[in-house]
């Protein structure tokens, strides 16, 4: 394998050094096959996403294994998590196999495949968790993402076989009875255009209900796209009673708002739902603190004739990858909520952590694999969803001009995106 030296780079936004990149590992030396001008770039421990959505298998014609691959070595991510919401669901060892396998065929990105908690993701019975633990994927996150897993008992149940298997339960937190018809966030903006209501308390009351289940389980709870104030003051409760919970909040609702609703754009429909600009003051708040864990895409595409048409017959969900970085670098390193440090710990460290990738999310050290994203701090870009590497091109940024980009990315040495193109 050759060897590669980034010239200048500064790790973490610190004092400019080079880096030897040799064997898929950071060594040690200046000696190098090739050697990169990286003057004035940022290494960055290459980032991790717990939350995307691929499509494949059953919706192939808005993303693929391979093109969402893409898009995530693009946007410096090393490590993604496939959520099991297929068609067919990931809810037994030959799908979770499958898109483990084909992750590894692309070689762009490490694919985990995430488990559904339960059968289909119909919220009646347990999926086989253990055989997914134990196959060749060794899945170690389960979720029924897209739904809640709205039964206690489940719930329950679900938590303690996890702790058996050293697994992370992720939950959609949000009480079905209280958002049927739900079509945007409950409040003044939503009442006005006539859009029926999701309230902050459907996504609270599970929320609440899971910590104190993982409480009595002593199970790891994760809790996915966190939206509202009220969630952050929970999950601020149950760390300080050392309940073993973890939580995620996307880019969207660290910078988007409700506000967007006026447009009656669908691209705006996202679930949760985008909430009231004082909501997102405070989960960039949280996130600052370490109340909220880590940054996690959520990255939704859906085929343009399911986005554009009427708001309510609209899916929800937004693309993610390839602007994450944009959007962490516009709400809280720009406003001096995050360092470069603290870009590492949301984007990377506290993700590998949560899932339990020991190969990830490591210090930018002598030794360590070679998982880097090398960032252009004062780069700015314009977003247009056609140019992305998604097959979907529902992005809420079309037009936006974002600060921020990803150069390089590499995954043990192997550089799977440069300057705009993903190379496998
Ligand atoms: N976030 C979304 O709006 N949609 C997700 C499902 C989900 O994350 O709940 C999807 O699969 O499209
Ligand atoms: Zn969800
Ligand atoms: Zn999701």
């Amino acid at each position: 394998m050759s060897s590669l030296l980034l010239k200048g780079v500064r790790p973490y936004g610190e004092e400019p050094t080079d880096l030897l990149v040799q064997d898929g590992l950071i060594a040690e030396g200046t000696d190098a096959d090739e050697v990169v001008d990286a003057t004035g770039l940022i290494a960055l421990p290459g980032f991790i996403d717990l939350h995307t959505h691929l499509r494949e298998p059953g919706r192939e014609d808005t993303e693929t294994i391979a093109t969402g691959s893409a898009a995530a070595a693009l946007g410096g991510y090393t490590a993604v998590f496939a959520m099991a919401n297929t068609d067919p669901v990931a809810d037994n060892a030959v799908i979770v196999e499958h898109v483990w396998r084909r992750g590894r065929e692309v070689g762009l990105v490490d694919v985990y495949p995430v488990g559904a908690v339960t059968v289909g993701l119909a919220g009646e019975r347990l999926a086989e968790l253990g055989t997914m633990a134990n196959s060749q994927a060794q899945v170690r996150m389960f979720s029924d993402d897209g739904h809640c897993v709205a039964d206690p008992l489940l719930m329950r149940r679900a938590l303690e076989y996890s702790t058996a298997l050293d697994v992370v339960i992720a939950q959609h937190a949000e009480e079905p009875r209280l958002t049927v018809g739900a079509q945007a966030h409950e409040g003044e903006r939503a009442a006005r255009l006539g859009l029926a209501g999701w309230p902050a308390a459907a996504e609270e009351a599970i929320i609440a209900r899971d910590c104190l289940l993982a409480r009595q389980t002593g199970a790891r709870l994760h809790v996915c796209h966190v939206s509202t104030a009220g969630a952050a003051e929970l999950l601020r409760w149950a760390k300080a009673q050392g309940i073993t919970v973890s939580a995620e909040v996307t880019p969207h609702h660290l910078l988007l708002d409700d506000e967007r609703l006026g447009t009656f754009d669908p691209v705006n429909k996202v679930n949760p739902p985008l909430r009231t600009a004082a909501d997102a003051k405070v989960l960039r708040e949280a996130l600052a603190e370490g109340v909220l864990d880590c940054v996690a895409t959520d990255h939704a595409p859906h085929a343009a004739q399911d986005k554009d048409c009427e708001w309510a017959a609209a899916r929800p969900g937004m693309l993610g990858l390839q602007t994450a970085l944009s959007v962490v670098v516009a709400t809280m390193v720009e406003p001096g909520l995050l360092d470069w440090r603290g870009v590492a710990r949301v984007m990377s460290e506290r993700p590998a952590q949560i899932a339990g990738l020991t190969d990830q999310g490591r210090p930018i050290a002598v030794g360590e694999p070679a998982n880097l994203t090398l960032v252009d701090p004062a780069a700015r870009w314009t977003v247009r969803g056609g140019e992305l590497a998604s097959i979907a091109a529902n992005t809420p940024y079309e037009g936006m001009e974002l600060p921020g980009r990803v150069v390089t990315t590499l995954l043990r040495g192997k550089v799977t995106a440069h300057d705009g193109k993903a190379r496998s």
